[in-house]
């Protein structure tokens, strides 16, 4: 039956209404997604991963709140911050009748991934997600506003770059040096057993600005006959793990990288612009890129975990 010309106009204002309030919604999605990362940044700071971990993987709040450092005042503020993370997926939740009706709160795929001893990424979630790495984004329309080339947006709020501020503040280093090796240990892993034919043939390797060596160090272990070093600024070297195969050497990238017949750099981008001014200046060494080794594991390697391998024939 067709609809009469007052039930059209109703059914299409409806249909407006709806319209405007999935908008307002998509833009409070985004007004508010930062509280879901204030949210697990305060999880990881009271280590309720690790409180929830230590109950066998599942724990109620008042079960949390003994593990975890917390004003007793604030035990109903847990329950809503809990809240958000269960509705974002980091912790499950569930009604338990054993538990007199009490939530239970359990580990997920996610919040596995930070806590124990191996595979834990915590280290590079806590470094991200801290201020001095979030600040910059607000105000990042007024680093937009200035000449090009200037500043990254976070020398322009911070006044020094990343690499001084790591030398400048000793504790901001070596949170920033943990979360490397962290993820480090994390990608590794999976780079060793995915995508492991990239290292034959290799009998020297240089990881190019490679921090603590969290990286080489997996490479050393699956590849004992890979000669392995580090090249790193030396404040980062002073504090490089010792007793180890892996041989660290304080320098310059941009002066000189040690010769070995494969160079390989895991960063994110500030590393990969680095090497792009550092390729110019060792091109006449005889770059030579390996497509066909990368072909599989490149496409892996460069977008899915952001990390570049780069195979080099120095003479
Ligand atoms: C994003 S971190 C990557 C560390 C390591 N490759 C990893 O993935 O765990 C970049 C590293 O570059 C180092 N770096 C910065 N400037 C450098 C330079 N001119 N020469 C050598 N290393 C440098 C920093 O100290 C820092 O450890």
């Amino acid at each position: 039956m067709a609809l009469s010309k007052e039930q059209q106009h109703s059914s299409s204002s409806a249909d407006d209404q709806q319209a405007v309030l999935d908008a307002q919604v998509q833009l409070w999605h985004h007004t508010f997604g930062y509280v879901n990362s204030m949210a697990l940044k305060a999880a990881l700071d009271l280590r309720i991963p690790d409180a929830i971990n230590q109950h066998g993987g599942s724990a109620t709040l008042p079960q949390i709140v003994t593990k975890v450092t917390l004003h007793p005042s604030k035990t109903a503020c847990l329950r809503r911050l809990m809240r958000v993370l269960t509705v974002t997926g980091v912790f499950s939740v569930q009604h338990s009748p054993a538990d007199g009706g009490e939530l239970v709160y359990g580990l997920t795929p996610a919040s596995r991934l930070l806590v124990g001893s191996s595979l834990n990424v915590s280290p590079f979630l806590t470094l991200m997600l801290n201020t001095l790495f979030v600040s910059p984004f607000l105000g990042l329309h007024e680093w937009f506003q200035q000449e090009m080339p200037g500043p990254s947006p976070f020398k322009f709020t911070h006044g020094r770059d990343l690499w001084d501020m790591n030398d400048h503040d000793a504790s901001f280093g070596k949170l920033f040096d943990k979360g490397m090796v962290a993820d480090s240990g994390f990608i590794m892993d999976i780079v060793v057993k995915e995508c492991g034919d990239v290292f034959k043939g290799i009998s020297s390797l240089v990881d190019v600005a490679g921090g603590l060596g969290g990286a080489t160090q997996a490479i050393a272990k699956a590849f004992p006959h890979v000669e392995c070093s580090v090249l790193e600024l030396s404040h980062v070297v002073a504090s490089a793990p010792t007793g180890t195969d892996v041989k660290y050497i304080a320098g310059d990238m941009f002066e000189s990288v040690p010769s070995a017949n494969a160079v390989f750099l895991k960063g994110r981008h500030q590393t990969r612009s680095m090497w792009r001014r550092k390729s110019c200046l060792i091109s006449s060494s005889c770059l030579s890129m390996v497509p066909s080794e990368m072909s599989k594991s490149g496409r892996i390697l460069s977008s899915k975990l952001d990390l570049a391998i780069t195979r080099l024939h120095l003479f």
